[in-house]
């Protein structure tokens, strides 16, 4: 991809149409005489790469062709689907008209996607004003630069698509990625997030349309953990769709061909993370809503090799929970009493849960759960809850036989049995024993409702991305439940997936209920100066503080207990009294705050671990020195915030 050899073949080409021309008479009459000649010389640009697109007078957004591309350095800076100007003028006409249909299918703000661009827009022109707004209103804009708007963006991304954020590798960019990834203007970057496109939220396959999820988890990387934005770079990696409507709409922006699979699957994605570890060394990549099929293989695959973790299987779910025997968090087990520790965003709310019982968490493998979702989030929680309860009991294997006992899951064919026909290997090991199954009054393919009023039980929780999947009938089920105070996750994203709407649990279940959601909703005004409170159960409270404590800690990997540090310290956080008042996850607008001592609390497990090897200035000597204050404050004052600085020029 040398630029001098591509000017020259650029130029060459020129020639032979010039020449082409001059001796066919024909071509010169119809050519309007010189004027179409003039149009083809070139026009004599001193920028390259971003420098260009972000340029009006030069900017041709999608419509670079790709020796343009090369020539100019943007390769990888755009969506890989070269449009014609005709084509442009479509997609930009199309989503002007398109707006108030969007509104109205989108979340329950009207105007949500309207501010999505606005905010957009600020976002383009000036990044330290953006995050200053984002920051000061957080509570107001991650719903909407975040799950569930975002969500809504990315599924109309072609249209809103303007000015080109992030990296673009695609399946045609192979043997290139290593050279692309210095068309990056930054030299350094600290945090990746990355899609395929493959399940963004609960949306299923958007192709290349994913890249705005990116997008949005890495403004929480900024808002909520005060990682420098020039530091950040979104990815997408386009190895085509399986999305039929995508593959046939004109104006999609992304490769029209279906997905790679197997071995060229994975050669992309082991290309695209040599060239970024290649360049940045240090960078740390979360791997975000790739499709379970890949999800837990890339994780087997990268995450020894690499400081690379899954935002959905790991932080919200499944962790390989590690014997924590003499290395206790203090915080932890001072508040709870809880001598064992606990893993992801799922598992802090399910304790939680027992906690606002009045019960001690060590009561939770006494808890019954029925799950309903046995993909990559679901199975993920199912794991980790299994090895909690299994910890608390005794963590021998009878005890981990006894906690799996505790979990019916259903899935799309209703509950899992052993005797379900091509059981997916990683639902196997909680598939209920047809025997016992049917003492219960359940069989194979039992519905939710049919599980749920003859298991009558404690939680009721949601992770399989079909809207009011928690229908009136099987609320009416768990009013049976034999808890004294039942609880629901309906964690499906964003919000026209969830489960159910809190108005309807506290309406059908009763007032005293627990309720938490993915995507944020609304307190219920239960009436007599009541709240029903609606927690948000997102994994926004831990990646954050993940990324930014493996970036100050310096650690070469994300250890299973730096993953479960955070998770700790999450379900640390929440004092007695709130959770007694039903409030199990803190409001958004704690995010920065929680999410410095989850970081805190990351750095410090690296340390125990013998991971940390500094950062900058503080070596991993200096950081062995650290108290938990300091760690603290260490922390805090590494955290960029919005402020202007004073620029000063100085010549290359
Ligand atoms: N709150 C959070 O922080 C968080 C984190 C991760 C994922 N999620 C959400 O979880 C959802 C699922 O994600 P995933 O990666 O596991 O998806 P997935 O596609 O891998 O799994 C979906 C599962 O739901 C099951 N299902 C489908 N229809 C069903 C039905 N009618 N009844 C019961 N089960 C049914 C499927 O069989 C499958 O097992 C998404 O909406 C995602 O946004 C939320
Ligand atoms: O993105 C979110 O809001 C949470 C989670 O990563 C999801 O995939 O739903
Ligand atoms: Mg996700």
């Amino acid at each position: 991809m040398s630029n001098v050899s591509n000017q020259i073949r650029a130029s060459s080409s020129l020639i032979k149409r010039f020449k082409q021309r001059m001796t066919n008479p024909a071509a010169l009459v119809q050519s309007r005489s010189f004027t179409t000649l003039e149009g083809h010389r070139p026009t004599i640009v001193h920028k390259r790469s971003l420098d260009i697109l972000h340029d009006p007078w030069f900017n041709k957004g999608t419509a670079f062709s790709m020796t343009e591309r090369d020539r100019l350095d943007l390769r990888g800076l755009l969506p890989p689907n070269v449009m014609s100007s005709e084509q442009q003028i479509q997609r930009f006409m199309a989503d002007l008209k398109r707006l108030q249909v969007q509104a109205r299918d989108g979340p329950s703000d009207p105007n949500a996607l309207a501010k999505w661009r606005i905010l957009n827009r600020l976002h383009d022109r000036n990044e330290t004003m953006y995050f200053k707004v984002l920051i000061a209103n957080i509570e107001e804009y991650a719903p909407i630069v975040y799950t569930p708007t975002v969500g809504l963006a990315c599924q109309n991304y072609s249209g809103l698509f303007r000015r080109p954020r992030g990296m673009y590798f695609s399946a045609e960019d192979r043997g290139e990625m290593m050279s692309m990834v210095y068309n990056w203007p930054a030299e350094q970057v600290d945090m990746i997030v990355v899609t395929d496109g493959s399940r963004i939220l609960g949306l299923g396959d958007l192709g290349v349309q994913g890249i705005g999820i990116t997008i949005g988890k890495l403004d929480l990387y900024v808002a909520a953990a005060g990682i420098n934005p020039q530091r950040v770079l979104p990815v997408m990696i386009d190895v085509g769709t399986n999305n039929e409507k995508l593959l046939k709409d004109p104006l999609y922006l992304g490769l029209q061909e279906h997905r790679l699979d197997g071995d060229e699957y994975i050669a992309v994605i082991d290309e695209f993370m040599e060239a970024v570890f290649t360049r940045w060394p240090h960078v740390i990549v979360q791997f975000e809503d790739f499709q379970s099929k890949w999800a837990f293989k890339l994780l087997q695959r990268y995450r020894n090799a690499y400081r690379m973790f899954n935002d959905d299987v790991q932080v919200y779910g499944n962790l390989e929970v590690r014997n924590r025997s003499n290395r206790k968090s203090k915080r932890f087990d001072e508040r709870h009493t809880c001598k064992k520790g606990t893993a992801g965003v799922a598992i802090a709310g399910l304790l939680g849960a027992v906690r606002a019982q009045g019960r001690p968490m060590i009561d939770f493998p006494k808890q019954k759960i029925v799950v309903a979702g046995a993909g990559s989030a679901g199975i993920g929680v199912l794991n980790a809850a299994r090895k909690t309860m299994a910890r608390m009991l005794g963590n021998n294997e009878s005890a981990f036989e006894s906690a799996g006992r505790q979990f019916w899951v259903v899935d799309a064919k209703g509950l899992i049995t052993e005797q379900r026909e091509n059981i997916d290997p990683q639902a196997l090991p909680f598939a209920r024993k047809v025997k016992e199954a049917s003492h219960q009054g359940l069989w194979e393919g039992a519905s939710l409702a049919e599980v749920v009023r003859e298991v009558k039980p404690d939680v009721l929780l949601g992770l399989s991305a079909v809207g009011g999947l928690f229908s009136k009938e099987v609320l009416e089920a768990l009013k049976g439940s034999t808890s004294t105070r039942p609880a629901i996750f309906a964690m499906s994203n964003p919000t026209k997936n969830a489960e159910c709407t809190p108005e309807e649990a506290f309406s059908i279940v009763g007032d005293n209920i627990i309720f938490a959601s993915g995507s944020p909703f609304k307190d219920v005004d239960l009436g007599n100066g009541h709240i029903g409170h609606c927690n948000q159960g997102n994994n926004m409270y831990l990646f954050p503080g993940i990324g930014l404590g493996t970036l100050l800690s310096g650690s070469r990997i994300i250890s299973d207990g730096m993953l479960q540090a955070a998770a700790e310290c999450l379900a640390a956080y929440m004092t007695e009294e709130e959770v007694l008042k039903g409030i199990i996850y803190p409001s958004t607008s704690r995010i920065r705050d929680i999410t410095k001592e989850v970081a805190a609390a990351v750095v410090k497990e690296a340390i125990e671990e013998d991971l940390a090897e500094g950062y900058r200035e503080m070596d991993a000597r200096e950081l062995r020195k650290l108290s938990q204050e300091e760690i603290e404050e260490y922390v805090k004052n590494n955290m960029w915030s919005p402020d202007y600085p004073t620029l000063v020029y100085k010549k290359d």
